[in-house]
């Protein structure tokens, strides 16, 4: 490719005019843009032929792309115009799926809907995940049969939730999986090497990314199981196979074909069926084809930049006028009405039903936006993995690079585990059990794989469906829970009672059954014995705040044996798969044993495995299984798979409640007619991306809305009398108090340790060091190494390693102490819910305040509320003092 790339925002965009060339009447449209990103003076760049419809999208502000551009100097200043091998990209940073172009093309408004809706439980789709699970086993070699039962049976559950055999299934996946065999089988398809199954693409050029179902001999193959007796490849699977095509040309491969299989056509009667029967269907992959594959991805990008930038009253949505489509025709018509009518949208298929009430509608559109900008973010991380070089990267936590790849193994399923030694200091965000993207050491133009860690010690042990020589790994910025916060807001505003929705959008104070039934739940704890009897009275929602260390749990596992003792079935949610799990340890302790853990097994606590739900399996058993247990406990981001948003409950129970974004609170309460929120609003917030109202849970927003229908846990059994003075002091009002003499009254020596063996300043139950040194970036050398130290003489004075824990505000400042000790050191985040009996925390700061720890006095709380017996501070006092908060810290750790 000759010629330069111009990129950078736009800042006008002139008409399309027709101009006589030597190649005849030709259409131009020019566009003045700032090239170097915004960086240069602006120039002008004109469009030529059928680009002029990508000019019609384009708006002042969104960030053009034109490559293989050639200069040309129009009444002497310099302008760039395009060329044959030029591609145009509008906001090239948006990252669009290539299921999202297929629906596009088939009408915008479809992509909209599938974006708000999510992927149904339905047969087709079950279905379809089959033979494509047994397409991926064919091409890895195994056996027809063992594959086809291998996975109905893993399908067990969503095939009993829907009412189907296992007979009738595999019979059907059989006659599908024929069409592909037949096909494996033709010709000179042997040599193993020219395929590949699912491989992950991305485009940093195009904005695109997906994952293709196969690679032949480098040529995309998409796998369809409907039918299909033209000859030719329906349109939209066409522009499917293309936008993989075009992603494998950037990567310097020139695939001429693609290949659509059409599974179901293998199954269909000769003589009842007229047409083209062959599964296989080839086309050619065109430059034509591949420019209208980039300029509906600019059209969709445009229509995207515009529901976020756009000033009109309400977001940009497709209407479905922008396609020639044919509603009566459409699957979605009837879906598609019903969004139209309630959300009061213009849509060429029109409207039923009446629309919601403002206020609904209303949040409906700021949340879609607040959810559209966290996307934003989102793919602001993708970014990350192509600008920054791999050093940066590292540095930021991102990717662990460098791996020496030691083996690659095949194990059973046909998966690989990988291994590479990893380099000693190497620190990142990865944990075990994350999905990352393994790769031969470039993530965008080399070999990559996603794929699960298993271990992250000297060796890194991933697990992957195809080998790669490990080089690095990186953090891999899922979309999951962007789309299914969008899915959750849509069944919020869309679905459920009438009653939720009165408390939710503050048309009503929630009620409260007055039957003046006053069991006694906890005989020891008023606050607690309280929350439980609102929770069980509550007609509508309860919230229960609970400060650190004041019994949530066990609140929660009396709050559920109340509730199912009263016939009610419980959804138990949480934000994250520990807090989920601890609940259910409260309630084994608490002698009740009758719940189903919905998660994946590497998510599930290795204690809970015995009560988790197994997918697989009889579909009868594993339906009623699900739909018959007492209690389903899930994260919230499990609320949102296909499976869960089909079930249904009489009360659901969120923990860490104050953690979710609204929408992602919605994900489980709109599984239910009642809910109990528990959570904590002077803890840590909800962790998005974006500056928005996804900042606030919906907890905090409903606690400050209905007090009424709160109560605050105010004894903790945590930390001792001196430890809690400041957090009480400064979040509760003075509230928080120890529960027992004893909690109020631990001491180090409890430990063994003899407090006349340490330095006056590290005993006392809350001390202050100051080590003096420099903050360099987020890290402080002699801080950290002064922390290490005191932890060295907490263990000399016969502390337990595993009794004493540091917390710091930055990972570069917990790698650098935990190269200098063997306790347990991470992050404020990583601390949240869980506690020590010694804690040190380093500052890092120096001079002024600033970085996340600082900003946010919740995430001191929380640094300042995991200790029970003792609490050392270490920092620079001079900058800690230079803030009122920060220096009534001082005051009391110095008392
Ligand atoms: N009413 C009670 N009587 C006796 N012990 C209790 C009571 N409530 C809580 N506890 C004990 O206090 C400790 C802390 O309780 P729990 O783990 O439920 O706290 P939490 O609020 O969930 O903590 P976190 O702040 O970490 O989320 C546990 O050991 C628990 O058994």
């Amino acid at each position: 490719m000759g010629g330069v790339n111009v990129r950078g925002p736009i800042v006008s965009v002139g008409e399309t005019r027709t101009v006589s060339t030597s190649y005849g009447e030709r259409d131009l449209r020019e566009l003045r843009v700032r090239p170097e990103r915004g960086a240069a003076e602006p120039v002008d760049v004109t469009l030529w032929g059928d680009w002029t419809e990508t000019g019609e999208h384009a708006e002042p502000g969104m960030e053009l792309l034109v490559t293989g551009a050639e200069e040309d100097d129009y009444g002497g200043e310099t302008g760039y115009a395009t060329t044959g091998d030029s591609w145009v990209v509008l906001e090239p940073d948006f990252l669009v799926d290539v299921t999202g172009i297929r629906s596009w093309v088939q009408c915008p408004r479809m992509y909209y809907l599938n974006k708000l809706s999510g992927i149904p439980l339905n047969y087709p789709v079950v279905k379809g995940t089959i033979v494509h699970e047994v397409f991926g086993d064919l091409l890895r070699g195994m056996d027809l049969e063992a594959s086809v039962s291998d996975r109905v049976e893993e399908a067990g559950l969503e095939l009993g939730l829907l009412g189907y055999e296992p007979s009738e299934v595999e019979d059907e996946v059989r006659r599908n999986a024929a069409a592909i065999e037949g096909w494996l089988a033709q010709g000179t398809l042997t040599d193993e090497d020219t395929w590949r199954s699912e491989f992950t693409l991305l485009s940093p050029t195009f904005g695109l990314k997906g994952r293709a179902d196969a690679l032949r001999r480098g040529t995309p193959v998409e796998l369809k199981t409907g039918k299909n007796t033209n000859r030719e490849p329906r349109f939209q699977d066409k522009i499917q196979a293309a936008c993989y095509a075009l992603m494998l040309e950037e990567r310097g491969v020139d695939p001429d074909i693609g290949t659509l299989l059409y599974t179901k056509n293998t199954a269909l009667e000769r003589n009842e069926e007229s047409g083209d029967l062959a599964p296989a269907k080839e086309f050619a992959v065109g430059d034509g084809l591949l420019k209208f594959v980039v300029r509906e991805r600019n059209a969709l990008a445009a229509m995207e930049w515009r529901a976020l930038d756009d000033p009109g009253e309400r977001p940009t949505v497709p209407t479905g006028y922008e396609a020639d489509a044919n509603c009566s025709y459409c699957f979605e018509q009837d879906a598609c009405m019903v969004v139209s009518g309630r959300l009061d949208q213009e849509s060429k298929a029109g409207q039923v039903g009446s629309p919601v009430p403002d206020e609904e509608r209303d949040y409906f559109d700021r949340f879609y936006t607040a959810i559209e900008e966290e996307r934003r973010e989102t793919h602001a991380e993708y970014r990350k993995l192509w600008e920054q070089t791999p050093e940066e990267r590292a540095a930021d936590d991102r990717a662990l690079i460098g791996l020496e790849p030691v083996s690659r193994t095949e194990i059973d399923d046909n998966r690989w585990e990988l291994r590479a030694r990893k380099p000693d200091d190497a620190v990142s965000k990865l944990r075990e059990g994350d999905v990352a993207l393994a790769s031969d050491g470039d993530p965008v133009t080399g070999h990559a794989e996603l794929g699960r860690i298993r271990e992250l010690g000297e060796e890194v042990v991933v697990e992957t469906d195809e080998p790669v020589d490990l080089g690095r790994l990186d953090v891999y910025p899922s979309e999951i829970s962007v789309d299914r916060m969008l899915t959750a807001l849509h069944d919020a505003v869309l679905k459920g009672s009438e009653r939720r929705k009165d408390v939710v959008f503050g048309r009503r104070e929630p009620e409260f059954a007055t039957d003046g039934d006053s069991s006694t739940y906890i005989d020891n704890n008023a606050a607690q014995n309280e929350a439980v009897s609102l929770a069980v009275d509550a007609e509508d929602c309860a919230l229960i705040h609970g400060p650190p260390g004041t019994g949530k749990t066990y609140t929660i596992a009396r709050t559920i044996r109340a509730l199912v003792a009263d016939g009610n079935r419980v959804l138990l949610s949480a934000f994250t798969n520990r807090a989920v799990d601890n609940a259910l340890e409260a309630l084994r302790d608490q002698g009740f044993n009758d719940v189903l853990r919905v998660g994946s097994e590497t998510g599930v606590r290795a204690d809970m495995q015995d009560v988790r739900l197994v997918e697989r399996g009889d579909p009868n058993e594993k339906a009623a299984e699900l739909r018959d247990a007492p209690v389903v406990a899930a994260t919230t981001a499990a609320c949102g798979s296909r499976v869960m948003r089909e079930c249904e409950f009489d009360v659901a129970l969120v923990d860490e409640a104050s953690q979710l974004t609204e929408p992602s609170t919605h994900a489980a309460i709109t599984l239910a007619d009642r809910f109990v929120l528990v959570g904590d609003h002077e803890q840590l917030p909800p962790v998005v991306r974006a500056e928005n109202d996804l900042k606030t849970s919906l907890f905090q927003r409903l606690i400050e809305a209905y007090p009424d229908a709160s109560v605050m846990l105010d004894r903790q059994y945590r930390m001792s009398q001196r430890i809690q003075a400041f957090a009480s002091a400064e979040f509760y009002d003075g509230a928080l108090r120890p529960a027992t003499p004893e909690v109020a009254g631990q001491r180090l020596s409890d430990l063994g340790v003899d407090p006349a063996d340490l330095a006056p300043e590290l005993t006392g139950g809350v001390g202050f060091v100051d080590p003096g040194g420099e903050r360099d970036g987020n890290r402080n050398v002699r801080e950290a190494e002064r922390v290490a130290g005191v932890v060295d003489a907490y263990l000399a004075a016969g502390a337990d390693p595993d009794d004493v824990g540091v917390i710091a505000p930055f990972r570069a400042q917990v790698a650098e102490i935990g190269r200098r000790t063997d306790v347990t050191v991470d992050t404020v985040d990583r601390f949240q819910g869980s506690s020590k009996e010694v804690i040190v925390v380093s500052f890092v700061a120096t001079g002024d305040l600033d970085g996340p720890i600082f900003e946010d006095h919740r995430r001191v709380n929380v640094a300042l509320t995991r200790a029970k017996k003792q609490l050392t501070l270490v920092g620079d006092a001079r900058a800690l003092g230079s803030d009122p908060f920060y220096g009534r810290m001082l005051e009391w750790a110095r008392r």
